[in-house]
């Protein structure tokens, strides 16, 4: 397991799907396979976070989910990283702003699902975050059509790209934003939880 920095070269494009991993699933692998493929990136960090500022709920501890999390990530180019937590950060604004400090010349793409689009206006600084980093959001069930009608999506219609034009993205000045409608996956951490998943799967780990 690496608890350091990842490493990004400038002129690299790299795509930060930012999340609770309560645990990681396929709904996480399936978009991260869709990003790289469409918006050309060299690498998806995963960034395991120290606690998402709207939830009242605690998180499992973060070596347990990264630990759970690099089972799931089974692709070269993805890297499980507990950065946040060793840049002190937890809104995403300011990760933003840190990690452009610290990777200069590495392009970042801010990867997420419809939900979070949905309630984009409610994140500190959330126009900063618009108006620094292209954004790909991908389809989730339920929430394709509140994704659409969304304040964020309404404020920033105009700078939706269309989807032939996703292998631009990374490259794109924000604000710019894709959309992907890709064959929606019904995984969730909330159902795994709730089916009492955790755990099992945890307790294979210890054991192997
Ligand atoms: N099945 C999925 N389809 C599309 N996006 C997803 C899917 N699962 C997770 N995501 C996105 O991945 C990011 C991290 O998600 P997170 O770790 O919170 O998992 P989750 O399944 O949404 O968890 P929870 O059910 O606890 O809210 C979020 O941007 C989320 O929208
Ligand atoms: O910055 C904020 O205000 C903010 C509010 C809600 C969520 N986020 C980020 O959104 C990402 C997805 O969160 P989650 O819990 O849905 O996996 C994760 O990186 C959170 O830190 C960020």
């Amino acid at each position: 397991m690496s608890m350091g920095w990842p490493s990004a070269r400038a002129g690299q494009a790299v795509g930060l799907l930012g999340g609770s991993f309560d645990p990681a699933h396929e709904g996480h692998l399936a978009i991260t396979r869709e990003a790289i493929r469409r918006f050309r990136l060299d690498r998806v960090w995963w960034m395991v976070s120290p606690g998402n500022p709207l939830k009242e709920r605690r998180p499992a501890p973060m070596a347990q989910r990264i630990a759970q999390a690099e089972t799931v990530a089974r692709h070269p180019k993805i890297c499980v990283t507990p950065i946040e937590t060793l840049l002190g950060t937890r809104h995403t604004a300011q990760t933003l702003d840190r990690l452009r400090a610290r990777y200069v010349g590495v392009d970042f793409v801010w990867l997420m699902g419809a939900d979070n689009l949905v309630q984009l206006h409610e994140w500190r600084d959330w126009h900063h975050i618009v108006q620094t980093v292209p954004m790909g959001v991908f389809a989730r069930p339920g929430d394709r059509l509140g994704a659409r009608l969304s304040r964020a999506a309404r404020i920033y219609r105009g700078a939706r790209l269309p989807m032939r034009a996703a292998p631009l993205l990374a490259r794109a000045p924000a604000p710019a934003w894709c959309f992907v409608n890709l064959p929606m996956s019904s995984a969730s951490s909330t159902a795994i939880r709730a089916a009492g998943n955790w755990s099992p799967c945890m307790r294979k780990l210890v054991k192997a």
